[in-house]
């Protein structure tokens, strides 16, 4: 059922495609579901190649004059978006929470994040400052100067509705490209309503584009990845779809940046502060339901320390309220998908059989919707699916260590490199950590790493590119060298 929204002019069952919200060209549609009630919310426009070969074209011709735009204007553009998505605040919590699940408060929190990459967009898309270069040869004067790429695609995951469309989208625009966002099937309103706002903000037709589907996924995927109007492909969600995504782009040699799976280590010294620490775990932990590319899914507790934490952290879970993102004091939702569910449960079956100890929860709950027990593991090992893989869940999984050598090591036997986490009070130690951890992010004493100035990207099979901050619009441009000969002067 749709949310009742103080602004129904947020609610969109069509995509949108150089300013027009647009049925697709078969007609087809797909459903979005209520992950909490398991009730169909609304059909969308199922889309095809042929939608987003007029997308991309209709893209390209809005690069043109959109590329010309000044940067103080787009920044004005931007800025108005991000105040649009600040008002709105409240239906689009609303819209979000409905159809991924998460506590309604935490989806309003999402919307500021997501506002806050548009916030730090608009003033660094006057920023893109080239440079002037002593030339070799004393007959030249050579520059350097940052262009935008062109049309770009951003394929945006379910767990982030509005943040990772405005992280992508929103850097894409300030930098003068055109974007296509095709979101996850699962949440395609939060990104609809989003597009509105940026109508309303000035965002000229063709600048933003959504295309929908998600029985066609691959089908859609394929075609952003080969058209030749689209420049770059920004991707965020599992490491095997950015492989086959990477793949699909050899043949037209797009610009990538790929941010993938995360296994992240969250390691617990016995010099930490630990009320502090139990506190950034469990936002590194519980937020989003656990599913999120930096929750915490190794988390190394030093051994003297050990058993105390198991306590705590049994004692915080069981404080958590699971239950209907709408529902008084609920702070853990539903799992997204379905699937989710049946992959939290093969994570901990494994465990088990392997050994470990279920300490709190440890099933599905026995209820309509998506729902998962938050759930506490001790004794876990590096024989375990869930040391190899994210678990993507409200499970946590406690592996004792003894030394700093020791867990230092065990944090890096992992493929991936994303987010990571120490807490200690021993400052040589921290550097030690941060400096040693093969990750492309640390929290230090914090559970919370992303903000619209911070950096966010990975290492190894984590992927590659930089998102936010100064370096998330430079992402999205090209760098020209001019070597001008002068006359002898
Ligand atoms: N890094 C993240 O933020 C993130 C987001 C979603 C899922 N995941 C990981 O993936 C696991 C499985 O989730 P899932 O079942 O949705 O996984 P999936 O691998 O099927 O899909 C992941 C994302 O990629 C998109 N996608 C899938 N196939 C595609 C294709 N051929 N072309 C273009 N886009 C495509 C999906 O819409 C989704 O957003 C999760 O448990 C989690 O570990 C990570
Ligand atoms: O899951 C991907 C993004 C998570 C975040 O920005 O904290």
């Amino acid at each position: 059922m749709q949310p009742t929204l103080k602004n129904p002019k947020l609610w969109h069952e069509q995509a949108y495609v150089n300013g027009k919200w647009t049925a697709s060209k078969s007609g087809k549609t797909f459903n979005v579901i209520n992950p909490s009630t398991g009730d169909v919310i609304v059909a969308l426009p199922e889309m095809s190649q042929e939608d987003v070969q007029i997308a991309s074209g209709q893209a390209l011709a809005a690069f043109e004059q959109w590329k010309k735009v000044s940067p103080k204007v787009r920044g004005s553009v931007i800025r108005k978006w991000a105040q649009l998505l600040l008002e709105n605040a409240e239906d689009l919590g609303r819209i979000l929470t409905t159809e991924n699940g998460k506590p309604f408060a935490e989806a309003k929190g999402e919307i500021a994040f997501a506002a806050s990459y548009l916030e730090f967009y608009c003033g660094e898309a006057e920023r893109t400052y080239g440079d002037v270069i002593p030339s070799a040869n004393p007959a030249n004067r050579v520059f350097a100067i940052h262009q935008p790429i062109g049309v770009v695609a951003c394929l945006t995951p379910w767990n982030f509705p509005a943040a990772m469309v405005t992280r992508k989208a929103g850097a894409a625009i300030a930098a003068g490209c055109t974007a296509i966002v095709k979101p996850a099937g699962e949440t395609s309103l939060t990104a609809l309503a989003i597009a509105y706002l940026g109508e309303q903000a000035g965002l000229p037709a063709g600048v933003l584009n959504v295309v929908t589907g998600m029985q066609n996924l691959a089908e859609i995927g394929k075609a952003l990845c080969e058209d030749p109007n689209i420049r770059k492909l920004s991707f965020t969600g599992s490491t095997a779809v950015g492989k086959l995504l990477m793949r699909q782009c050899s043949s037209s040699l797009k610009k990538l940046s790929l941010e993938l799976g995360g296994n992240s280590p969250f390691i617990i010294f016995d010099d930490c502060d630990l009320p502090a620490t139990i506190n950034a775990l469990m936002g590194a932990k519980i937020r989003n339901s656990g599913q999120t590319c930096v929750c915490a899914n190794r988390i190394y507790v030093q051994r003297g320390i050990y058993s105390e934490v198991c306590r705590l952290l049994v004692d915080q879970f069981s404080q958590v309220k699971c239950g209907d993102g709408f529902e008084d004091g609920v702070t853990v939702g539903p799992l997204t998908v379905q699937r989710g569910v049946e992959k939290v449960q093969a994570h901990i079956d494994d465990a088990v059989g392997k050994g470990a100890r279920i300490l709190f929860g440890g099933q599905a709950m026995d209820r309509t919707g998506y729902f998962f027990q938050p759930s506490v593991l001790a004794d876990m090992s590096d024989r375990m699916l869930s040391h190899n893989e994210e678990i993507f869940g409200p499970v946590a999984a406690l592996y004792p260590f003894d030394t700093e050598e020791e867990v230092l090591k065990m944090a890096n036997n992992s493929e991936v490199g994303l987010g990571s986490y120490v807490c200690t009070n021993n400052l040589a130690r921290v550097w030690r950590m941060a400096e040693g951890l093969e990750v492309g992010m640390v929290g230090v004493n914090t559970g919370v790493i992303a903000g619209g100035e911070i950096p966010f990207g990975g290492i190894k099979h984590s992927g590659f590119g930089v998102e936010g901050g100064k370096w998330g619009v430079k992402e999205f441009m090209i760098t020209k060298s001019i070597v001008m000969s002068i006359p002898a002067i």
